[in-house]
């Protein structure tokens, strides 16, 4: 299967800050995938480095499996909304389209329309940008990045502030583009549950730093489970998860509780443990829990890190 992006310890560092720590990632033919974080985690500066906006400060990327010199050839097959596009008020989405045909040297005058078609726009195409709505202005923000013909999608936030009807009519414009035009989408946002109806892959980012790269069927098996305890000394408790788990994700509850985020399927191991170090036990269960509570625990700094 075709790497359409591949990072290799890809950083970026503002003055003294480092904003992207250095990262490896890979994007593979076909996929939707998400890439979920929270305001200033890094997301649209990791996009600017794809789009080739910002240079990295060490690291390497890989586009299309193209390196050095080719990755700006290779970027030709990909379109990128990192930024609001600025369309002129007072043109038609035609005419918005048409300038930026020309200005980008799309040789078919038709695309255009084609583009306005796939994005369910024909109909408006005559209205003008300012009358249009914030659903219809980011699909036309995605018909500018199709113009081109692109065979993956970068798009930073294009749900962000969206009505339920917004965010439902570029969810099925995303799909439909994926799988009756196969193309691969990365895609961010700082709401999980937006884009649960829409990813094939999730990749939750916090402070740079990629803390989880999972599935869609895996975040609902992840997210739908956690352990919880309640023991007589919470103080060893996670002394020992921490020396026997070096991933482990818990967090501690009044009343001599603990909550296990991960290695729900090692409950009887972690059982076993406590009770071999001399822990007693007095409640011991796997209870189910909200995605958005998932998130919140990934990447909202709550809980244990
Ligand atoms: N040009 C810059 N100079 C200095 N700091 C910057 C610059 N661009 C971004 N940053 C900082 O980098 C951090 C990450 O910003 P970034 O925009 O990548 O986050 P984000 O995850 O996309 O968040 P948001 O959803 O708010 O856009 C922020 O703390 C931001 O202030």
């Amino acid at each position: 299967m075709e790497t359409i992006i591949q990072t290799y310890q890809l950083t970026k560092t503002f003055k003294d800050a480092t904003i992207i720590k250095p990262l490896d990632f890979s994007l593979r033919k076909g996929e939707i995938c998400a890439l979920i974080g929270q305001n200033g985690s890094g997301k649209s500066t990791l996009f600017k480095m794809l789009a080739g906006q910002l240079r990295p400060t060490a690291g390497d990327i890989h586009l299309f499996e193209k390196t050095g010199r080719d990755v700006a050839q290779a970027r030709r097959r990909m379109g990128f909304l990192v930024e609001t596009p600025v369309f002129f008020p007072d043109f038609t989405a035609s005419q918005n389209l048409e300038y930026f045909r020309i200005q980008r040297g799309v040789v078919e005058k038709k695309r255009v329309d084609e583009v306005l078609e796939i994005v369910s726009l024909a109909k408006e195409k005559r209205k003008r940008f300012k009358d249009y709505s914030m659903g219809m202005k980011q699909r036309l923000g995605i018909a500018l990045c199709l113009l081109s013909s692109p065979d993956c999608l970068v798009l930073d936030e294009p749900i962000n502030g969206l009505d339920a009807e917004g965010i439902r009519e570029i969810r099925n414009l995303l799909v439909k583009l994926n799988q009756e035009k196969q193309i691969t989408i990365f895609i961010s946002s700082h709401i999980l549950t937006e884009l649960q109806l829409l990813a094939t892959r999730f990749v939750f980012i916090k402070n740079g730093v990629i803390v989880e790269d999972v599935s869609k069927d895996s975040l609902q098996e992840k997210s739908q489970k956690q352990l919880q305890l309640t023991v007589d000394d919470t103080a060893k408790t996670a002394q020992l998860l921490e020396q026997t788990y070096v991933d482990i994700q818990f967090k501690v509850l009044p009343n001599q509780v603990i909550i296990i985020h991960n290695h729900v399927e090692c409950s009887g191991d972690i059982n076993r443990l406590l009770l071999d170090n001399g822990v007693s036990v007095s409640e011991f269960r796997i209870e189910a829990r909200n995605l958005e509570e998932y998130f919140l625990e990934l990447v909202g700094g709550h809980g244990h890190d």
